[in-house]
Order: C-alpha cells, then structure tokens, then sequence
C-alpha cells in the first residue's frame, strides 16, 4: 500500500436515498425515485478526492452482500480498496429527500457486530500502511463491538508514524479521537456543541471553542454549520466562509466533501483563507447533487470564487 491519502471507514454503508414530493407524518408516502450509493464518510471523502485526482486508498471493514456492492462501486470508480470482512450485513442508510422542503432527513442504522479478531486483524494491517501515507483520514460512527477509543488509537498509530490525521467524528470517538491530536478535525455546529456540552450563538463564540482545541495542538479546525458555510480556525487565523446559493438536492456527503477538499489543500500547500474558500465551495456543490454523489474537481474550481469570505 503505497497510496499518498488513505481514507478509513470503521462503519461503511450503502446509502438509499428515496425522494418524496411532501412528508406525511403517520400516512402512506409514494417514492417518486430512489437510488443507491457506497456511503459512510472516509468513502465518500476517498470518491471526492479521487474527483480530485489525488492518490488514495480506501480501507475498513465490511460484511455481507451489501458490503460487496460497497466495495464493487469503489473498485469501479478507480478506487483501491481494502476492507477487513466481519459477520453480519453492511447497514444500509435511509435517506428522504423532501422536494416541497428541500430538506434531507437521514436514518442511520448502527452497522455490523465486529469481532475483536477483525478489529485486531484491521489494526495491524493499518500499521502498516500508515507507514507510507501522508495523511490519514478516519471518519463517521464506530460499529457495535469496536471501542470507542479506537480513533485514538488509529491516530496515536498514524502520528507516530509521521502521517497527518483528519478526523470527522461525532460523541465519544470524536472525544476520545481529540485527545490523540489529530492534525485536523472537521465537526458540524451540533458535534462541537456536543464535545463542549455549550451551545455557541456567535461565530465568536465558535471561533474560542475552536481555539481550545487548537491549543491543544490540532492544527486546524473547520466548523460546518450547514447551509450557513462554515468556519476555518488555526491558531493564528480565523476565516468564515459563506456559500453561494444553490437549490439543495441532498446535502449527504457535503461534510465528507469539505474534508476532500481540506486533505486537496493540504497537498497543495494552499493558506488558510484558500482552504476556507475550497472547503465551503466543496461542500456546497455537493449539497446541490442527488443521493451521496460528490463534487468534482472541475466544479469545484468554478465556484471557488463565488464563495464569500470575511476574516473573523
Ligand atoms: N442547504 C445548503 N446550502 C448551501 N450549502 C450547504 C447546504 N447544506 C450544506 N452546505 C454546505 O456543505 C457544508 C457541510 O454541511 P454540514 O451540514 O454543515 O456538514 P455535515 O454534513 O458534516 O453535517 C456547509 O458548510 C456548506 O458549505
Ligand atoms: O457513520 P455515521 O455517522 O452514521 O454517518 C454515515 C453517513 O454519513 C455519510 O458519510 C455522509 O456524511 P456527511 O453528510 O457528514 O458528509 C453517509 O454517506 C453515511 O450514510
């Protein structure tokens, strides 16, 4: 394994998206179309930046026939893969996309049962392909039966062996995943919320809470806040990004888009204020595409431009 990014997926998913004019609560609601995607978040971050022409390799875990048509979907866009088998079925995630609303309500199922021989198999593996990444990103729920400190583990693994760590993580893996210091981290308005047990009204107050958490040495910290753009803290700067308006289609896979576009500039080598405006335009594109399809690179440098930026 010799791949420059390699994305982990702890809890992949086959994502359904079903649309439906209008939601009626407690009746019969008809399926205008659905369709099916290879989700969870280091795969969705592995789709976009392989958009972005970047060398990345996607592992984790799997199980079942769902798992395989997870894995097929990636072996067909390009995408090398490896992915540990365990018991069970891969979940699948129920996605509503309501027209009248424009609004995605998600349904996550909690995933497979991992045996401790999977796990443990996954782990030494891992060793040893962060040994030749460069960055690493690890996101999204943790399946039944893998501790919820393993994002610190795969972290203080990763660091040690001098790769960079992305993490997108929610509750108590993204917790515990802190405490290894990532080099970057990318929580929604509600996970940092969540982490600090606060709620922040100002993106002053944000920009302080991220502060805590570059202070203790995470280099940077990018702060989602939804079809509000988003926030980019380092220790020394502060840039908030606001989107250009789009007609949202499903905004599944725009987070995942946004650390993409995050590990893209770090590659390249591009300032803060840049990251800000490429994470914002990454996210955004991908809000304005069906199911959990994500931006490419060539749409992402049309609007990276029209993305509105202020220093904080
Ligand atoms: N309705 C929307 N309109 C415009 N941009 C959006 C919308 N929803 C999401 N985005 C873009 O996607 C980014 C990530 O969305 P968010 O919902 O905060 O992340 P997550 O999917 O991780 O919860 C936002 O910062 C924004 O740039
Ligand atoms: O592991 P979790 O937290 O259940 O999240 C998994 C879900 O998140 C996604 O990765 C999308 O994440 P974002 O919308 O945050 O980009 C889906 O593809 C997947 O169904």
């Amino acid at each position: 394994m010799s791949s420059k990014v390699l994305t982990i997926t702890l809890n992949p998913a086959l994502d359904k998206t079903v649309t439906i004019e209008e939601f009626v609560s407690g009746g019969l609601n008809r399926i205008k179309a659905w369709r099916t995607d290879a989700g969870g978040k280091g795969i969705n971050v592995a789709k976009a930046l392989k958009h972005f022409v970047v060398d990345v390799a996607s592992w984790g875990l799997t199980a079942g026939h769902q798992g395989k048509i997870v894995t097929e979907q990636l072996t067909g866009l390009g995408i090398p893969g490896f992915f540990i088998e365990t018991e069970g079925e891969t979940r699948t995630n129920l996605k509503v996309y309501v027209e009248c609303t424009q609004e995605t309500t998600e349904l996550n199922e909690a995933g497979f049962t991992v045996s401790r021989k999977a796990l443990h198999e996954f782990i030494e593996r891992y060793t040893d392909a962060v040994r030749n990444a460069s960055i690493v990103v690890l996101g999204g729920s943790l399946p039944p039966g893998v501790p919820d400190d393993t994002y610190n583990t795969l972290i203080e693994i990763a660091n040690r062996a001098g790769a960079r760590t992305v993490l997108d993580a929610d509750g108590e893996p993204f917790r515990h995943g802190i405490e290894a210091v990532p080099y970057a981290i990318k929580p929604n308005i509600h996970e940092l919320e969540a982490l600090f047990n606060e709620t922040f009204q100002t993106d002053a107050e944000i920009v302080s809470a991220a502060r805590r958490l570059t202070g203790k040495g995470i280099a940077y910290v990018s702060v989602s806040l939804g079809a509000e753009g988003s926030i980019l803290v380092s220790e020394t700067e502060a840039v908030r990004a606001k989107p250009f308006p789009i007609v949202p289609l499903s905004t599944v896979g725009a987070g995942d888009s946004m650390v993409a576009a995050l590990v893209y500039c770090l590659l390249e080598g591009k300032p803060l204020v840049e990251m800000a405006r490429w994470t914002s335009a990454a996210g955004t594109v991908t809000a304005s595409k069906p199911g959990t399809e994500v931006c490419t690179l060539a749409e992402v440098e049309e609007k990276v431009s029209k993305v509105t930026i202020w220093p904080l």
